[in-house]
C-alpha cells in the first residue's frame, strides 16, 4: 500500500519573521506517503510556528509549502483539504457523545456521511465507547477522538503537535502503535512534533532536528543511528590490523591504542562480518568486536552542544 515515491508535503526554504525576530529560518524538507516524520526540538525551537504555517493559520514570510502537489499559497482550499491536524488537546464538547462530536465536525466538511463517521470510529478502534459522553473519556481516548475528527476528511497528511503530552505510559504506547498503523498500513503520512528524543526514536521513520528556528539535520532514524555506531576491535598484530582497516572505504575516523591492541572506528554495523573476514584473510587475529551505538539523544547533544531537550526519563516509556 505504501508508495514512497510521492511527496505528500514539500517545504522549501520556509521562513517566518515577526517584527525584527526570525522565528523560523530556511526550513526545507519533504514527507513521502506513509512516512512518519518527526520534528524534534526543545521548547521554543519553532515547532508550533512551523505547524501554524503548515496548516495555513499564519503566513510564511518566505519559502513555499506544497501539500499533495498543491501550493498552500496559490491553491489554499485544494491543499488544505488534504490535511488533518490536531494541536495538543483536541477541541471537543465534553457533554456530547464521541459520535455527536464527530457529527458536528462533519457538518463543516463537504460530503461526509454517517458511513464515513463509522469508518473513522473503526479506524481509531472506538466502536465500544463512541456513544458515551466525552467527559467520561480518558485523555488517551480524547486524543483518539481528536484523531478520528482529523481523519474525517480523508487527509493524506496528519499533523500532530506534541500528541503524547499528558498521556500516561500505556496511553503513549497505544498512541504510538496507532500512529504507526495509520502510516504504515493505511498509507497516511504523519508529521509529528516532539521535544522527547526517545519518543521520536521509537515512533518515526525520519527526523528533522530543529534548533533556534533552523534544521540542524534531517535523517532516516535507523541510518542515523547506524552511521553513528562506533566499533571497538581487539586485534593482533595491531600495526598490520590498522593498515588493513585503513584500506577499507566505509571505515572512518580510526583511532587506536597499540599497547592495548585496540582500534575504534565508525562504520555501518551491517559491514562487521565482511570486515572481520578480510582481517582474518590477512592473518590478523580478531579477539573481540564491541559495537557502541549512540542514541538520538547523544546525537542531538553533539549537534546543539547541550541545549535542553527532555530525555527518555520524562517520557517514561
Ligand atoms: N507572535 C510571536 N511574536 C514574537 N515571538 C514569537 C511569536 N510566536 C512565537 N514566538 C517566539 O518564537 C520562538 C518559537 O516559538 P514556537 O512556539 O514556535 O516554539 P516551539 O518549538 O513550538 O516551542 P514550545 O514547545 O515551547 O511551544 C519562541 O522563542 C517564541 O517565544
Amino acid at each position: 500500500m505504501t508508495d514512497y515515491q510521492i511527496p505528500v508535503l514539500e517545504v522549501t526554504q520556509l521562513g517566518k519573521r515577526i517584527g525584527k525576530k526570525t522565528i523560523v529560518n530556511d526550513l526545507s524538507f519533504s514527507i513521502k506517503q506513509g512516512e512518519i516524520f518527526g520534528f524534534l526540538g526543545p521548547n521554543g525551537a519553532g515547532k508550533t510556528t512551523t505547524i501554524r504555517m503548515l496548516v495555513g493559520l499564519i503566513r510564511p514570510t518566505s519559502g513555499t509549502i506544497s501539500i499533495g502537489g498543491f501550493s498552500l499559497e496559490k491553491h489554499f482550499t485544494r491543499a488544505i483539504s488534504q490535511v488533518g491536524c490536531i494541536v495538543e488537546n483536541p477541541e471537543l464538547y465534553p457533554y456530547l457523545t464521541g459520535r455527536e462530536n464527530l457529527q458536528i465536525f462533519a457538518r463543516m466538511l463537504p460530503s461526509i456521511d454517517e458511513e464515513r463517521i463509522d469508518e473513522v470510529v473503526q479506524l481509531v478502534k472506538m466502536e465500544h465507547r463512541i456513544d458515551e459522553v466525552v467527559k467520561t473519556y480518558s485523555l488517551g481516548m480524547r486524543q483518539r477522538l481528536g484523531i478520528a475528527q482529523a481523519l474525517l476528511g480523508r487527509p493524506k497528511l496528519l499533523i500532530l503537535d506534541e500528541p503524547t503530552n499528558g498521556l500516561d505510559p500505556s496511553g503513549i504506547r497505544e498512541l504510538r502503535s496507532f500512529i504507526r498503523y495509520l502510516a504504515h498500513d493505511e498509507g497516511i503520512s504523519v508529521f509529528v512534533s516532539s521535544h522527547i528524543l526517545h519518543e521520536v526514536q521509537l515512533l518515526c521513520d525520519r527526523v528533522a532536528i530543529i534548533h533556534q528556528g533552523q534544521i540542524l539535520q534531517t535523517a532516516d532514524i535507523d541510518q542515523l543511528i547506524s552511521e553513528q555506531t562506533r566499533i571497538e576491535w581487539h586485534l593482533s598484530p595491531i600495526d598490520k590490523a590498522i593498515k588493513c582497516l585503513q584500506n577499507i572505504s566505509f571505515i572512518s575516523s580510526l583511532e587506536s591504542d597499540t599497547e592495548q591492541n585496540k582500534v575504534w572506528v565508525h562504520m555501518p554495523p551491517s559491514r562487521i562480518a565482511e570486515t572481520n573476514q578480510s582481517l582474518i584473510e590477512n592473518q590478523i587475529a580478531v579477539m573481540s568486536i564491541q559495537p557502541y551505538q549512540k542514541t538520538l539523544e547523544d546525537i542531538f547533544l553533539e549537534l546543539t552542544r547541550g541545549d535542553t531537550v527532555v530525555t527518555n526519563d520524562e517520557s517514561n516509556l
